[in-house]
């Protein structure tokens, strides 16, 4: 048996543990244990090493991938962590100096690491590119080289920013919402796809949404573990009423489920879901769902948290290094500023740390430090409120103050 099946008989056993987290009570960072996918060996040792390949990508992509770096460099020391940092090129930035969005050279290295971290790709400069030459094909390509097909994406309100959200208090208040978003099937990779001429003669583009029973299956498994050990619900969002590939998906969860009777299973429209998680969130314990609708419905949920700027995602296969990104792009709009709010890349590592590399005690160095720096008031504008006693900082300032908290969280042994 090699390492990484050790690790996994290891998490799955957690995973089987009946769930222990009052609902809506625990935060998702103590309580989701979802499946691990790290080649590494659990921390036994003191002193622990891991390669991490770094891809900063492009826009606001550096400018948060560097502070991300620092805060990983040093809740890693204070735990006995080194790392071997792997920084390769990809998206836009790929583009520009090997002519493709993704290199050989990147996806060899991300696969032969621990784990992956990224900023984000994409921007003005090649919105026109043919398909195959966009920097988001290269994120395809890379999570496709991957096999991640698990994407987890928690929507989690910190109470110090209740007021940042522009939804009513009592509304976005308490909520915890683990979005599991399928990432390497459906439309985004479905055939046929392409440009064509239809029957009369006029020009078409076109995609096919299209799932397998395993991919349905294994997305559906993992969401069912991730809900058992959150509040025991599940609730899978698709198209069922109109869309052959969603009664499918729908066939293949209800199936699923009977493997999981301790789990309350509800199924949405997504149209309706979309809605319903402005009008009462708290509804929403795990949620399920395919590629685009896992897309679409997570940036919505971002701004029950405030912004789009604080949700970070881990995407996780059955084997190999998990890749860890925020859930937002290059932001084209405020690149170069010094404007990014670098928290959802700062948690991204966090989770790289826990359901990457099984560092539980290092990930939460960093969840306390971004929670302790947003009580000390500082924020980046996008989640700034005017007529407060906050501060209103920069990228780099808020990375400083974030390195700060894991140093003095130490000092007075919060951790
Ligand atoms: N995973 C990724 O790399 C990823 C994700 C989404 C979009 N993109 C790409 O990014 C480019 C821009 O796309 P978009 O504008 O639709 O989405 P976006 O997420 O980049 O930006 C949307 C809005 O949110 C703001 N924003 C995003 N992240 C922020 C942060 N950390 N702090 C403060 N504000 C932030 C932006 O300024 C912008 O106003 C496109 O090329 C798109 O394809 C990449
Ligand atoms: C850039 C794009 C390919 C990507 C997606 O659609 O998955 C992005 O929107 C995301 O959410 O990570
Ligand atoms: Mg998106």
């Amino acid at each position: 048996m090699g390492r990484y099946n050790l690790r996994m008989a290891a998490s799955l056993q957690l995973l089987n543990v009946k769930a222990v987290k009052p609902f809506h009570t625990v935060s998702w960072r103590r309580s989701t244990p979802p499946l691990r996918c790290s080649v590494a060996p659990p921390p036994s040792t003191s002193h622990r090493s891991y390669t991490i390949t770094l891809l900063p990508g492009d826009g606001i992509g550096p400018e948060v991938v560097s502070v991300a770096k620092d805060v990983l460099t040093l809740a890693g020391s204070l735990e006995g962590i080194k790392y071997d940092f792997k920084e390769m090129l990809i998206g836009g930035a790929a583009l520009d100096t090997a002519g493709v969005p993704l290199p050989d050279e990147t996806l060899s290295v991300a696969k032969e690491s621990d784990a992956v971290l990224l900023g984000a790709i994409g921007g003005y400069k090649w919105d026109q590119n043919e398909k195959r030459l966009k920097p988001e094909t290269g994120l395809l390509q890379l999570r496709q080289g991957l096999t991640v097909f698990a994407n987890l994406r928690p929507a989690t309100v910190f109470p110090q920013l209740v007021d940042a959200s522009p939804l009513k208090k009592e509304i976005v208040e308490g909520v915890d919402i683990m979005v599991v978003r399928e990432l390497t099937g459906g439309i985004y990779f479905g055939f046929p796809r392409g440009y064509g001429v239809n029957q009369h003669g006029e020009r078409i583009g076109y995609n096919t949404e299209v799932y397998s029973a395993l991919e349905v299956d294994r997305i559906a498994e993992v969401a069912f573990k991730i809900a058992q050990k959150r509040g025991g619900k599940l609730c899978s969002v698709d198209k069922a009423n109109v869309l052959e590939a969603s009664m499918f998906w729908r066939k293949r969860v209800l199936e699923k489920a009977k493997e999981y009777p301790d789990v309350e299973l509800s199924h949405m429209y997504v149209d309706n879901a979309s809605m319903q998680l402005i009008r009462y969130p708290k509804q929403f314990d795990t949620i399920v769902t395919n590629n685009i609708f896992g897309d679409i419905l997570s940036d919505e949920a971002s701004m029950i948290t405030g912004s789009i700027g604080m949700l970070p995602s881990a995407s996780l296969g059955n084997s190999g290094p998990g890749l860890f990104e925020p859930i937002h792009g290059s932001a084209p709009d405020i690149a170069g500023q010094d404007k990014a709010n670098p928290c959802a890349t700062v948690l991204s590592a966090a989770m790289l740390l826990r359901y990457g590399l099984g560092e539980d005690k290092a990930a939460e160095r960093i969840d306390k430090a971004v929670e302790d720096t947003l009580n000390r008031g500082f924020r980046t504008a996008d989640i700034y409120s005017t007529g407060t006693n906050q501060k209103l900082v920069g990228c780099k300032q808020l990375g400083e103050e974030i390195l700060k908290s894991v140093e003095s969280n130490v000092l007075a042994g919060a951790v």
